[in-house]
C-alpha cells in the first residue's frame, strides 16, 4: 500500500481545513478519524460538521444537566413535600386497590399489562348448551399493571402508585427474601389524602362485590399465607339450636366492641376470648367457624397442630404475627396431635415400659393395642401442650382476636387446655336434629333471591327444582324429616345425599327409605362405604 499518498493527502486536507468551533482534537479521541471525515465533508459537500456536532454537544449537555436538576428537585421535593403509604402483599387492600387501579385512568396509560387468568369470576352467560347440558367456558381473563409505577389524578389530586418487589428484614430482625408491595404517594406532609383514599377504594370495593372472607393458612417458617379469598357463608346457611347461634354471636360481638378492650384493660384482665365446638365430624364446627368470619368481617387463620412440619418456634411467631382483631381456628385440637409431658419419657424409662410390656400375658397385650395406638398417634406433631398453652395466654401471647378450637373428642382434650380463660365458651354440634333435617331439605331447594335475578337467563337452559311454591316445598321437608332419624346422620351425611338429587325434591323425597335402611345398616356394621347413595 502507497502510505506517502495517503499521508499527503492528510496533509493537504489539515492545511486547507477550516478551524472548526469545536476543538476537534478532542473529538479526534473520542472519533478516530474525525478531521479527515469532517475536512472530506467540508472540501467535497461544502458542510462543516464541526458546527453540526457542537450544537448536538450543546443540546445534549442541556437536557443531560435539566435531567439532572429535574432528579434533585424530584428528589428533594418526595423527600420533604410528600407523604407515602405502603401496602403489603398480603393485606386486603392490596388487591383492593390494584382491582381499583386497574380501572382507573391514569396520566400516562400502562403500555405493559400483565395478563391474569381469573378463576374466581367465571363467565356465567350462557354456560349450558341447547341440550341443557354444562358447557365449560374459559375463565375470564383480567389485565393489571405489571410492576412500575401509575400516576394519576382522583378528585383533583395528584397520586403516584409504585407497584415493586421489596427487600429487606421484618420487624424482628429476620430477612425476608422479597415481598411485593404497592407504595402510594401523594404531594403535601400529610397522609390523610392517601387515607382519604383508601377509605374511597374500600367503599368502592363493597360496592362492587359481596362481602368477601379471607382466609390464610400457617405456612412452613411461621408465616401466615392468604389460601383464599371468598364469599363470605351466610350464617343462616349452618343449623344449629338458636340458643347456640345467638349466644356466641352475641358474645363474641361484646367482646369485639372496642369499649370492652378498655373494659378488660382497666381490670388488668388479658384481652383473650377463646371457645371450643366440639361434635362429630361433619356436623357444622368449620362452616360455623367461617360463618362467624363473614358476619364480623374478620379474616380467619386457620393452623392445624396436626400439621407434622409446624414447630413451637413457628407457632410462637404465627400468633405474633396475627393483627388486631381476627379468628383463629385451630383445627383438630384433640390429644392426637399434642405432645404430651409423659410422652417425653427418658429412655431407661421406655425400657422399664418394654420390660413389664413383655411379661404381661397375651391377652393384656391385645387388650393395650389401641392405647398404644392412640400414643403413637399423639406424637404425630412437634407441638408440646406446654407451648400451646404458652402461645393461648402467655404472659406475651397476642391479644384481641378470636379464639376457636374444634374437636370431634373433647373428653381426650387436656383439662389445662380447656379450663376457663383459655376457652371460655364451649358449643356442641350434634348429628342432625329433625328440625335439621327439616331446615336443610329447605335450604337445597329453595330459591335465593339472588338465584330468583338470575333466573331469567339461566331458566331456559338449566335445571331449576321442579317445586318452587314454598308451601309444598314445607310439606315435603316435614314427610322427607319424618323418614329419617333423629341424632343419628351429620348434617354433611344429609347434605351428601340432598346434593345427588339436587334439583329433584320429590326424588330425594321417594328414595329417602332405601337410602335411610343402608345408612343404618352400615352404622350398625361399622362400614363406612354405604351402597345406596
Ligand atoms: N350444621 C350444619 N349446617 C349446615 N351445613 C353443615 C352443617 N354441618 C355440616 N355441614 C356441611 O357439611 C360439610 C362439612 O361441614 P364442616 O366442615 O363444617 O364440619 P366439621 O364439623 O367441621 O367437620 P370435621 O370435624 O370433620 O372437621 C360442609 O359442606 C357443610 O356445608
Amino acid at each position: 500500500m502507497d502510505f506517502s499518498r495517503l499521508q499527503y493527502l492528510h496533509h493537504e486536507l489539515n492545511s486547507t481545513a477550516k478551524a472548526s468551533d469545536f476543538p476537534s482534537t478532542i473529538l479526534e479521541i473520542v472519533i478516530p478519524g474525525y478531521s479527515t471525515i469532517s475536512q472530506l465533508a467540508l472540501r467535497f459537500l461544502g458542510l462543516d460538521i464541526g458546527i453540526l456536532v457542537t450544537g448536538w454537544v450543546f443540546v445534549y449537555g442541556c437536557r443531560t444537566a435539566w435531567q439532572h436538576i429535574y432528579a434533585l428537585v424530584h428528589a428533594y421535593l418526595q423527600e420533604h413535600y410528600t407523604s407515602s403509604i405502603e401496602i403489603d402483599k398480603d393485606d386486603n387492600l392490596f388487591n383492593d386497590v390494584r382491582d381499583w387501579l386497574a380501572e382507573q385512568k391514569t396520566i400516562k396509560p400502562m403500555n405493559k399489562l400483565k395478563a391474569i387468568t381469573d378463576y374466581s369470576k367465571k363467565n356465567e352467560d350462557d354456560v349450558f348448551d341447547e341440550r341443557g347440558y354444562y358447557k365449560h367456558k374459559l375463565p375470564v381473563t383480567r389485565y393489571e399493571p405489571i410492576h412500575g409505577t401509575e400516576e394519576l389524578y382522583h378528585n383533583g389530586r395528584y397520586f403516584k402508585i409504585i407497584r415493586s418487589i421489596k427487600k429487606g428484614e421484618d420487624g424482628s430482625g429476620r430477612f425476608i427474601p422479597g415481598r411485593e408491595v404497592l407504595d402510594v404517594y401523594c404531594y403535601g406532609q400529610s397522609t390523610q389524602p392517601i387515607k382519604d383514599l383508601m377509605v374511597h377504594v374500600k367503599h368502592w370495593k363493597t360496592t362492587q362485590a359481596k362481602p368477601m372472607t379471607s382466609v390464610y393458612r400457617a405456612a412452613s417458617g411461621g408465616h401466615w399465607n392468604r389460601q383464599s379469598t371468598r364469599p363470605s357463608r351466610p350464617l343462616s346457611t349452618v343449623s344449629l339450636n338458636q340458643k347456640d347461634k345467638s349466644g356466641v354471636l352475641d358474645d363474641i360481638n361484646e367482646y369485639l366492641h372496642p369499649a370492652t378492650a378498655r373494659w378488660y384493660a382497666a381490670r388488668g384482665i388479658p384481652h383473650r376470648r377463646g371457645y371450643l365446638f366440639y361434635g362429630p365430624p361433619g356436623t357444622g364446627k368449620t362452616s360455623f367457624s367461617f360463618a362467624l368470619a363473614g358476619v364480623f368481617g374478620l379474616r380467619i387463620y386457620c393452623l392445624s397442630l396436626n400439621d407434622k412440619e409446624l414447630t413451637e418456634s413457628d407457632l410462637s411467631q404465627l400468633f405474633n404475627y396475627l393483627p388486631d382483631r381476627c379468628i383463629v381456628l385451630l383445627e383438630d385440637v384433640d390429644s392426637a396431635g399434642l405432645k404430651r409431658a409423659e410422652e417425653e419419657s427418658t429412655p431407661a424409662e421406655s425400657a422399664e415400659k418394654k420390660d413389664d410390656s413383655s411379661t404381661a400375658s397375651n391377652e393384656e397385650a391385645e387388650e393395650e393395642k389401641p392405647k398404644k395406638r392412640s400414643k403413637a398417634k399423639k406424637s404425630t406433631c412437634s407441638i408440646s401442650l406446654s407451648a400451646l398453652l404458652n402461645v393461648i395466654d402467655g404472659a406475651a401471647a397476642h391479644e384481641g382476636h378470636v379464639l376457636i378450637m374444634t374437636t370431634n373428642t373433647p373428653e381426650s382434650l387436656d383439662a389445662a387446655l380447656i379450663r376457663p380463660g383459655r376457652v371460655d365458651v364451649q358449643v356442641g354440634f350434634l348429628l342432625a336434629t329433625r328440625e335439621q333435617i327439616r331446615e336443610t331439605f329447605i335450604r337445597m331447594y329453595s330459591i335465593t333471591p339472588e338465584e330468583q335475578a338470575f333466573k331469567g337467563r339461566l331458566a331456559k337452559k338449566s335445571r331449576q327444582p321442579s317445586i318452587t311454591d314454598p308451601e309444598t316445598l314445607e310439606d315435603l321437608a316435614k314427610r322427607f324429616a319424618d323418614q329419617l332419624p333423629e341424632d343419628t346422620l351429620s348434617p354433611a351425611e344429609l347434605q351428601g345425599y340432598l346434593l345427588k338429587r339436587k334439583n329433584e325434591p320429590q326424588k330425594a323425597l321417594d328414595d329417602v327409605a332405601k337410602w335411610r335402611d343402608e345408612v343404618m345398616e352400615a352404622k350398625k356394621n361399622g362400614k363406612k362405604l354405604v351402597g345406596a347413595q
